[in-house]
């Protein structure tokens, strides 16, 4: 199934979260990435039909989602901060989820979507004892246990252990191959590429780029450098790399040089051969602006 986003705007008050974004998510994996505050949140929750748009509209195949009861039964939403009652098991947990549905055969139903999570030797503890991971997974039964085609998940990785979340990896990755559409939000790089064929980023509630992990990782590798470098002879070296374009611009302070590279594949290929070149001994070479609110500032730029 198809979830087409078309001029999209949500605003709370003053506050614009979403500012007229389009974008379409099909079938496979796909990563909402995105800093804290992007709106990914929003987007997710107006996708799912909890969330009216203040403009634009959400379909899934065509079909508003907004208000749209015959649409829930093919969307599940694994929210991101929403707890689970503590004082229930997680199979009453699911469960009840499966009841909500109105589904025939409640009880079935939940025993599948706690096996598919692999959390059937756990389901009768109460939730307030399980690991993070564990409550994250029986979240995601819940979630699953109208057997939906789309699943939306907000930050399922935050607070989860390595293995746990190589777990819910391998999960997320077999529901995308069996062709279920499938979204999942987050704000490290790293983890969305793990999982996802296909990214789309936010940022300050604008679509800001769009791409399988190759070209965002291009894109974000590709904007301009800021390193900070010492050395044996910060002037003579500061000389020498003026003379080639892949250092844009070169400053020498008190502390260093800080040389801003354009092109960052040659920059790296260049700098140790000029310093031998030079004589010069290289004792620090460090990035000046690798954050990733960096990363996503320059996407914006380049994008608006
Ligand atoms: N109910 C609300 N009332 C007012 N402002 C809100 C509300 N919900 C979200 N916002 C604001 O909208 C913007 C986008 O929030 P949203 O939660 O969608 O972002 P996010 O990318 O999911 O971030 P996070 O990962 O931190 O939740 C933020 O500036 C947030 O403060």
């Amino acid at each position: 199934m198809k979830i087409e986003l078309s001029q999209v705007s949500r605003w709370y008050g003053n506050v614009v979260a979403v500012n007229d974004v389009s974008m379409t998510i099909g079938p496979g994996v796909t990563g909402l990435l995105g800093p804290n505050g992007a709106g990914k949140s929003t987007l997710l929750h107006m996708m799912a039909g909890f969330l009216a748009a203040s403009g634009g509209t959400v379909t899934l195949d065509g079909t508003p989602t907004w208000k749209n009861h015959q649409i829930y039964r093919h969307i599940g939403l694994v929210p991101e901060r929403e707890g689970v009652y503590g004082f229930l098991t997680g199979w009453q947990f699911v469960l009840s989820a499966a009841k909500l549905h109105g589904l025939p055969s409640p009880e079935d139903a939940a025993t599948k979507a706690l096996a598919m999570v692999e959390m059937e030797p756990a389901r009768d503890r109460r939730v307030e004892t399980y690991s993070k991971g564990m409550k994250q997974r029986v979240k995601v039964a819940a979630a699953l246990v109208h057997d939906p085609q789309v699943l939306l998940l907000d930050e399922p990785f935050n607070g989860m252990d390595p293995r746990q979340r190589m777990h819910l990896m391998d999960l997320i990755k077999a529901m995308g191959t069996a062709g279920k559409t499938i979204l999942f939000s987050s704000h490290i790089l790293e983890e969305v590429e793990r999982v996802a064929q296909h990214i789309e980023v936010v940022v300050a509630g604008r679509h800001a780029a769009s791409g399988d992990f190759r070209e965002i990782r291009r894109l974000m590798t590709d904007r301009p450098h800021l390193f900070r470098i010492r050395s044996s002879d910060d002037r003579k070296l500061a000389a020498a790399l003026i003379v080639d374009r892949s250092a844009g611009g070169v400053t020498l302070t008190s502390n260093g040089l800080e040389v801003q590279a354009t092109e960052f594949r040659r920059f790296a290929w260049l700098l140790p051969r000029v310093a031998r070149h030079e004589g010069v001994h290289l004792h620090q070479v460090s990035p000046a602006d690798e954050d990733l609110e960096s990363v996503f500032a320059y996407l914006i730029t380049r994008s608006s």
